[in-house]
């Protein structure tokens, strides 16, 4: 049977964010990364993205879709293995997420969609 989510769409989104920061505890994915610590950072980096700037969308209902969110959080990513070198820190915490996310938002995705 089909059987579609009862929990409006914002919390879904809020829960699922909640979780992906639980995977940040260093928080460098929590705020943009700034301008005046990586000068050169929006020469390489053209559309920043980071998970506050993921709630406020969330807040303002930007978010039509989890496709749209995980659109977001894949700029996050990318941004970090973009303009990060292998061999940093930031690029680790990268993959790391990635890899995180992907369970997170599988799981988030399932339960949004049973078809029973
Ligand atoms: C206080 C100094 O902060 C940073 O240099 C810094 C802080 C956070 C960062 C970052 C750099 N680079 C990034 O690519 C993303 C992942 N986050």
């Amino acid at each position: 049977v089909l059987e579609m989510q009862l929990t409006p769409f914002p919390i879904i989104l809020r829960v699922a964010l909640d979780q992906l920061q639980e995977k940040d505890q260093a928080k460098i994915f929590a705020q943009p990364v700034s301008v005046t610590e990586v000068p050169d950072y929006l020469d390489h980096i053209k559309h920043p993205m980071d998970f506050s700037t993921m709630r406020k969308r969330i807040d303002g209902h930007e978010y039509q879709s989890l496709d749209e969110f995980e659109e977001d959080f894949n700029l996050i990513i990318n941004n970090c293995l973009k303009y990060n070198a292998k061999d940093t820190y930031f690029y680790r915490a990268g993959v790391r997420m990635r890899d995180h996310g992907g369970v997170i938002l599988r799981r988030t995705r399932r339960e949004t969609e049973r078809i029973g």
